[in-house]
């Protein structure tokens, strides 16, 4: 595939800090227009925070960290970028429908004025696509982990963004809801989608990624393209979880 000269995330050197510790210790990857990039590695390896870095939750303290060529401080265009973050373990006892919960990610892109009839029909291309359209009027709060983790992808596909950012989508989620992502996610990348994605295992998603990159201690271990042609066994997951000693737990706990 011919590559744009301007990639759609570069990270160069980046570092970042959370309490004070140093968490990224000069992170280098890029991804290009329509190409689908797993970010993998051990728990606390910084795999959250770097896609955390990148839609501008955590501050880059060094290197250079650009968003469709712009240094992502000075970046606005969010409309362009869908994220869904790692998953809440708590519902939360939000009140919202699906449908409402999806619509607040197209509105996004409407700049907050009201959905159009074209809005809409995205909304609902959306609940579709995770298989959510029987319960589109259900509370989010009475679905299931699995299901919540769906509405979640629907409302960034609802603004059609050109890059999908999503941390551990597969999280919590049976084979079926994975092969709806890997099918979801697949008609997006058709269709020019960039996606960024923390995974711990490439599961169903594996022949869609173009390139695997392993991260340890805050950098990045190596780099592998196209995994899925790799010999069973050999995927590049890690083998267990290997905290360093100094590392606290991580817990699941949701978006913060
Ligand atoms: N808010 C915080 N304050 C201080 N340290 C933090 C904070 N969030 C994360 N860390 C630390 O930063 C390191 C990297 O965390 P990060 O969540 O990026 O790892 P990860 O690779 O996504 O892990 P996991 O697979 O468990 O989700 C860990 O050592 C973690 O303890």
């Amino acid at each position: 595939m011919e590559r744009e000269a301007e990639p759609v995330i570069a990270l160069d050197g980046v570092t970042a800090e959370l309490g004070g510790r140093p968490v990224l210790r000069g992170v280098r990857l890029s991804l290009h227009r329509g190409e689908v990039v797993a970010l993998l590695g051990a728990n606390g390896s910084g795999k959250s925070t770097t896609v955390r870095a990148v839609v501008g939750q955590v501050p880059v303290t060094g290197g250079a960290l650009t968003l469709f060529g712009t240094p992502v401080r000075k970046f606005t265009d969010w409309a362009r970028v869908g994220y869904v973050p790692q998953r809440s373990t708590a519902a939360g006892g939000v009140p919202a429908t699906v449908r409402e919960v999806v619509a607040a990610g197209r509105l996004a892109r409407r700049r907050l004025r009201p959905l159009r009839r074209a809005d809409r029909a995205a909304v609902d291309r959306a609940i579709e696509r995770v298989g959510l359209a029987e319960l589109a009027r259900e509370p989010v709060d009475a679905l299931s982990g699995g299901q919540h983790q769906r509405v979640l992808i629907a409302r960034a596909l609802a603004a059609e963004p050109e890059l999908l950012v999503m941390d551990e989508p597969l999280a919590g989620v049976d084979l079926a809801s994975q092969e709806v992502l890997a099918a979801t996610l697949r008609t997006a990348v058709d269709s020019g989608a960039s996606v960024l994605l923390v995974l711990h295992e490439l599961g169903p998603l594996a022949p869609l990624i173009d390139r695997a990159v392993v991260l340890g201690h805050g950098r990045v271990e190596r780099t592998v393209e196209h995994p899925a042609g790799l010999p069973e066994g050999s995927h590049p997951c890690h083998p267990a979880d290997e905290l360093e000693p100094s590392a606290e737990p991580t817990l699941q706990t949701g978006i913060f």
